[in-house]
């Protein structure tokens, strides 16, 4: 992927401020970032679903915006606030998807039935979308973005609301499509996580790059990625408890 001068306001609000980045085929890559870095307006922009007021996106060669078709059949996404088919089942859903996609049905089948049982979600697939948790919604999505088996796979906060034993089956499956040469970008908060997983970061503030690059690189002399997080986007060293005074001890 190729980014180059990117950029997005919303009104006075500059969410992405000119960013510029390569990322490299065939990684594991990480955007981390506090609240309201950027990190959703940038992968909603390099994955179509956001138009940016300036800048150039190419995902495998292609511009993102003037190809948008070519790009789209390339990539899968799990977005920000997925949205799903509430009135379908789990496996109506991805059957469904599967037929956008334009596989043929017998194939659809076989991928949704492997999905759904690697997924843990076999159990559920006749269940009613709406009535699922939302691990199980989390989950969905993941099946619904590797359906088509993308050469490139966008993430916004995968992890989110995901209990241990199902962020563990995810880690999986994303381990397994990496080891094949496909691409993962996924944002997230939980920088253990990132470390464990990723060999490659990008850290996000206020609209702009702050570092990028492989891991161990960006983690630089840093006890952890997280201490290095910190002192890159500049955490106030001033501990919320000092300023709370009223806080605790049960007085009104
Ligand atoms: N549709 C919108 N309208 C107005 N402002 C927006 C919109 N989307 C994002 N923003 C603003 O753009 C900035 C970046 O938001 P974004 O959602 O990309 O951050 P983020 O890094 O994904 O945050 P978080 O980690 O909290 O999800 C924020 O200041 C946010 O308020």
């Amino acid at each position: 992927m190729r980014i180059r001068g990117l950029w997005k306001r919303f009104g006075e609000q500059v969410a992405v401020a000119g960013i510029d980045l390569d990322l490299p085929a065939g990684h594991f890559i990480g955007l981390v970032g506090p609240n309201g870095a950027g990190k959703t307006t940038t992968l909603s922009m390099i994955t179509g679903l956001l138009r940016p007021d300036g800048g150039q996106v190419e995902v495998a060669g292609r511009d993102v915006w003037r190809d948008p078709m070519d790009v789209k059949s390339r990539i899968g996404v799990l977005p920000e606030g997925l949205r799903l088919f509430e009135r379908l089942s789990g496996r109506e859903l991805l059957t469904y998807l599967g037929r956008l996609r334009g596989l043929p049905a017998a194939e659809v089948d076989r991928r949704t039935d492997q999905l759904l049982d690697v997924l843990d979600l076999s159990a559920a697939q006749h269940k009613l979308v709406v009535d699922y948790s939302t691990g199980m919604r989390k989950k969905t999505g993941l099946a619904a973005a590797l359906l088509h088996n993308p050469e490139v796979l966008f993430l916004d906060e995968p992890f989110e609301g995901v209990d241990p034993v199902s962020t563990q089956t995810i880690r999986t499956v994303l381990e397994h499509y990496t080891a094949s040469g496909a691409t993962v970008v996924f944002s997230s908060h939980v920088m253990e996580l990132v470390e464990s997983l990723c060999d490659w970061v990008a850290v996000i503030a206020a609209g702009r790059i702050r570092a990028h690059g492989p891991l161990a690189e960006v983690r630089g002399n840093a006890a952890s990625l997280q201490a290095a997080f910190l002192e890159l986007v500049g955490a106030r060293g001033n501990p919320a408890g000092q300023q709370l005074d009223w806080l605790g001890g049960g007085a009104r």
